[in-house]
């Protein structure tokens, strides 16, 4: 799914995909953020695929204890699931509580046999490592997930340019990336890294709704990265 850039709208409320089709190539459902969410996913009609996530309460979401891997693996038999997201500290067991691990990898071998690709995640609810760190975080998310995905908070320009620079060389050395920065700092990286290769960006479909600091509207984001990979392929006027 993620060999060209996805725009994913980000949201509790699958009713809200034929507002997002305009603009989305998938729909990220934050179940840890959902009413009942297998209960939406069973009735979900829409034409755009599932990233399902529901991110633990450890990662700044707000899915408690390893029954939230029994949501995931109820959700990726859903035929419109297309991907899920599992956070690379609980793949790579470096969390406290050892159950997580064995829970994740099981998850990630569930999805795989589905045909339901892994976008294995990391957050930094803080700051921003020097590029280097960003680097190997990349490549050790890249190596667990069909996607690495890392989001990090900026709080000044160079923080911005060492996720757009880590973006760069990761996807140079072959690694399947999704990066952006959280904050105000950072916006810009949501429109820009899709340019040094990163594979997926979020928006919620109103402002209002953002399911993460600095993100931009679904219209908003949507036109800038068009905008911006055009002129990048060689049209400056973006039509
Ligand atoms: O991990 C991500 C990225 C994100 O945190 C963002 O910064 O846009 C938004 C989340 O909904 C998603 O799961």
């Amino acid at each position: 799914m993620f060999e060209e850039f996805v725009l994913a709208a980000s949201t509790a409320d699958l009713g809200e995909e034929p507002a997002a089709r305009a603009h989305a190539d998938a729909v990220e459902f934050r179940m840890d953020l959902a009413n009942s969410p297998l209960d939406q996913l069973a009735s979900y009609d829409g034409a755009l695929p599932l990233l399902v996530t529901n991110r633990a309460s450890w990662e700044g979401g707000e899915a408690d204890g390893t029954a939230r891997y029994d949501a995931l693996s109820t959700a990726v038999d859903h035929d419109a699931v297309a991907a899920v997201d599992v956070e690379l500290a609980a793949l790579r067991g470096t969390r406290p509580d050892d159950a997580e691990e064995s829970h994740a990898v099981a998850l990630r071998e569930t999805a795989r046999e589905a045909g339901v690709d892994v976008v294995a995640s990391v957050h930094d609810f803080e700051s921003t490592p020097e590029p280097a760190a960003l680097v190997d975080l990349l490549a050790d998310a890249a190596s667990e997930g069909d996607v690495g995905k890392l989001a990090t908070t900026a709080t000044a320009p160079a923080d911005a340019l060492a996720m757009l620079e880590a973006t760069h060389e990761a996807t140079a050395a072959g690694h399947r990336v999704a990066t952006m920065c959280m904050g105000e700092a950072g916006r810009h990286t949501r429109a820009v890294a899709p340019v040094y290769g990163s594979k997926i960006g979020y928006a919620p479909v109103e402002a209002a709704d953002a399911t993460a600091p600095g993100q931009y509207s679904l219209a908003t984001l949507r036109r800038l990265v068009d905008d911006l990979r055009a002129s990048e392929a060689g049209d400056p006027s973006g039509d």
